[in-house]
């Protein structure tokens, strides 16, 4: 055992890599292209916006008196011709602010922009989850005046909480869908992944995906929100697996070799001494090259997974695990996350066995080479506790017949992503915690 791991710390140099590489799948992850049979809304889906329209629609007949706030900023009470101004699109916004629980569009807040500085491309933790905004410019502007009253109970009850928690990932990659869901950035890729998993037993480990939207000409994802049937969760983001860089991408970089400064910035920020003296000089870093400096600084290399980020029932959450390598490091981690509750680490036990069994037999999963995906974990003060498999984008079938055990070492060309040898690692890191305290 000892030496295969050793294999597996086998340095990316070993293996056949060189700097030089870099993808770039933002292209196809980040910025998607529109395929015009999605961004349909399910006859069903429709129904129930009727019905919901039909309710927003009577309540704001009924409200009698609302004060707006000019652009000026002081208030006054809203008067007969401000209604005549405000009537239409109000209406029409107020229908869809019901549709917001569809997920296509909703009032949008201006109180509700994602929290974190501009400067960070990199979600951290809580935040305000967008809402979705239908009409632009001229025809928006007595909602906008609107859109700072105070005191009009109908809009607060009918707004959804938008309070979110993305751990890790891209800024601004979520959006609010409709009750109990979320709206993610769309990639064909990730979209594939989720249809191929209906059927398959990993389905129930997965978020409940209902197709494409459209909105504000952007199509997105549309899943289930796994944190509702929480209260004031805790969550942790576990990233899965040896590499967290798919083969093709090392491939296409070594054609086309791309120098970034962002990411060679972002290496400066963890340790000063992390480029070489090259790469200080060039102020840049191949994305692949920073990429395999992340896996040997944290525990992938060495464990086959990382934590990526924690957020506590108390609302702190935890993102700066770059450097949390060691065992016991990890398992430090992990002990803090349960606050020393049995019961929870023992359904996560549970639930990781029950999802290593449903691992073993995916006809998925034997198909995938499964590259960034994450474990998320969410318990709350209730002790439920549950895991789930999330984020498909660089998630890629292998060739017809071809399928991958996901436990040996990698070597270039064999594709194997070390996802059921960190599973294992992971489960027995969990399992040390309950020895400890047994
Ligand atoms: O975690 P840090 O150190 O910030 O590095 C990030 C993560 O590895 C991202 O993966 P994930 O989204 O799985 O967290 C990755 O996006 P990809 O998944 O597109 O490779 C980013 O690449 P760029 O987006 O190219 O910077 C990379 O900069
Ligand atoms: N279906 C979901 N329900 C609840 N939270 C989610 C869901 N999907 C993702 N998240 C949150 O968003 C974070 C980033 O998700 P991920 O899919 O990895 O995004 P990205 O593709 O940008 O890396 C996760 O760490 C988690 O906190």
């Amino acid at each position: 055992m000892p030496k295969e791991r050793e294999k597996r710390r086998k340095s990316s140099k070993e293996a056949g890599l060189s700097e030089g590489f870099v993808k770039d799948r933002r292209t196809s992850r980040k910025g998607p292209e529109i395929h015009d049979e999605l961004c349909q809304i399910p006859e069903v889906r429709l129904a129930e916006i009727n019905s919901t329209r039909k309710t927003a629609t009577m309540e704001v007949l009924t409200v009698p008196q609302v004060t707006i706030t000019p652009d000026g900023g002081s208030s006054r009470e809203i008067q007969q011709e401000d209604w005549a101004e405000v009537d239409g699109p109000l209406r029409r916004k107020m229908s869809s602010s019901s549709i917001s629980s569809t997920g296509s569009s909703v009032v949008h807040e201006e109180s509700e922009d994602d929290i974190l500085s501009d400067s960070e491309t990199k979600s951290k933790g809580n935040i305000t989850l967008e809402h979705l905004c239908e009409d632009t410019g001229e025809q928006s502007k007595p909602w906008w005046k609107l859109k700072t009253i105070v005191n009009w109970p109908f809009v607060s009850s009918q707004r959804r909480s938008l309070s979110w928690v993305q751990l890790a990932g891209h800024k601004g990659n979520f959006k609010a869908g409709s009750e109990g869901t979320i709206l993610k950035k769309f990639s064909e890729n990730e979209k594939q992944c989720f249809e191929r998993l209906q059927g398959d037993v990993l389905q129930d480990f997965v978020p409940g995906f209902r197709g494409v939207v459209q909105t504000d000409g952007e199509p997105f994802l549309h899943m289930t929100d796994l944190l509702v049937k929480f209260d004031r969760p805790s969550i942790m983001d576990c990233k899965m697996g040896v590499r967290t860089y798919l083969e093709e991408e090392l491939v296409r970089a070594r054609d086309r070799p791309k120098l970034r400064r962002d990411l060679y910035e972002k290496m400066l920020e963890v340790d000063s001494e992390g480029p070489s003296p090259e790469e200080h000089l060039q102020k840049a870093v191949t994305k692949p090259r920073y990429m395999q400096w992340r896996e040997t600084l944290s525990s992938t290399h060495t464990l086959g997974f990382r934590i990526e980020g924690i957020k506590k029932a108390d609302g702190t959450c935890h993102t700066d695990f770059k450097k949390t390598r060691s065992t016991e490091d990890v398992t430090k981690v992990f002990r803090d996350f349960v606050g020393g509750n049995t019961s929870i680490l023992n359904t996560y036990q549970t639930k990781l066995a029950t999802i290593q069994q449903a691992l073993r037999s995916s006809k998925f999963f034997a198909r995938h080479e499964v590259i960034g995906s994450s474990l998320l974990f969410i318990h709350d003060h209730t002790e439920r506790a549950e895991v789930w498999l999330i984020d498909f984008g660089k998630t890629t079938a292998l060739p017809e017949g071809q399928t991958l055990n996901h436990w040996i070492p990698w070597e270039e060309g064999n594709r194997e992503d070390g996802y059921m040898w960190g599973l294992d690692n992971l489960m027995r890191t969990l399992g040390s915690l309950t020895k400890t305290r047994n």
